[in-house]
């Protein structure tokens, strides 16, 4: 996507709000970031969850900033259990991991997440201008700059299983924020979403979920809460999970999500202004 990204850029704006606005996941190629860059902070993510556990417990999850290590403590309000993974959630700001625990982690990771922040900036603003904002609009109130600023990255490693029926990786959800980049490994697959929001209940469950198969390169984005409400309702927020196969083995699957989120002090106006 950098590549070219000013000469492209209205013919870019309209195929992402053509699926921004049908099923609210497309993926991004050409975008900037290597597939050796994407492997190394991988291999960086699987260096820290292989730690022992009092080593990653030294940062907690924090409710109060919801920065830090949570293992199997996420309970979905679809599924009522806890989704089947640990994960680290960070920002700049936050506690980092040293250099003793996993070396190179906190470098690596923070030029990755500024690598995150360009591509992000990108899209965002072909959003802005798809929904009639000034294109500055949506990157001014997700300022990563800003002291109220609630955009995190998080690691992700669901734990290899064998007959996961009855088990979620992670239960039926939309997103909370606008916009999350997820990063995944080929062979890892799992992911699947329920387009169009037309769900039967609250929480899409019993529909249909189609896969989207794990690559090693591309990158999965999908629109969140937050951007519904900002765009009227007219990018959607859709339902996803991360399954494990119900018979037989399933590997390890180690994702990075880049959530984009709206500054805690913005006010959400979509340009109805309702
Ligand atoms: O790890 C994945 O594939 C998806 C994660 C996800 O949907 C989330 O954390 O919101
Ligand atoms: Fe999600």
């Amino acid at each position: 996507m950098s590549i070219d990204f000013e000469s492209r850029k209205e013919e870019i704006t309209k195929e992402l709000l053509a699926a921004a606005e049908t099923a609210g996941f497309f993926s991004l190629v050409d975008h900037g970031i290597t597939v050796e860059e994407i492997n190394n902070q991988f291999a960086l993510s699987k260096a820290f969850f292989d730690l022992p556990q009092e080593v990653k417990a030294r940062i907690p999850h924090s409710l109060e900033t919801n920065n830090g290590w949570e293992y199997k403590s996420q309970i979905r309000p679809s599924t009522g259990v806890p989704d089947q993974k640990e994960s680290f959630w960070l920002q700049r700001d936050s506690e980092w991991p040293s250099d003793e625990d996993v070396l190179g982690f906190s470098a690596a990771t923070k030029s990755f997440i500024s690598k995150c922040e360009v591509i992000s900036k990108q899209v965002l603003a072909c959003l802005s201008i798809a929904l009639g904002f000034p294109e500055d609009h949506l990157n001014e109130a997700m300022d990563v700059n800003a002291p109220d600023n609630l955009t995190q990255m998080r690691m992700i490693h669901y734990m290899a299983s064998e007959n996961a029926v009855g088990t979620w990786r992670a239960g039926n959800h939309t997103d909370v924020g606008c916009l999350t980049l997820l990063f995944q490994r080929d062979g890892e697959d799992g992911l699947e979403v329920c387009p169009g929001r037309e769900t039967h209940t609250d929480s899409s469950i019993g529909d249909k979920f189609s896969p989207i198969p794990a690559k090693t390169g591309p990158i999965v984005v999908n629109i969140g809460d937050m951007l519904m409400a900002w765009s009227d309702d007219r990018l959607k927020a859709n339902f996803h999970r991360v399954r494990a196969k119900c018979e037989g083995k399933s590997p390890d699957r180690y994702t990075i999500a880049y959530f984009n989120t709206g500054r805690r002090n913005v006010v959400m106006q979509g340009p109805l202004k309702k």
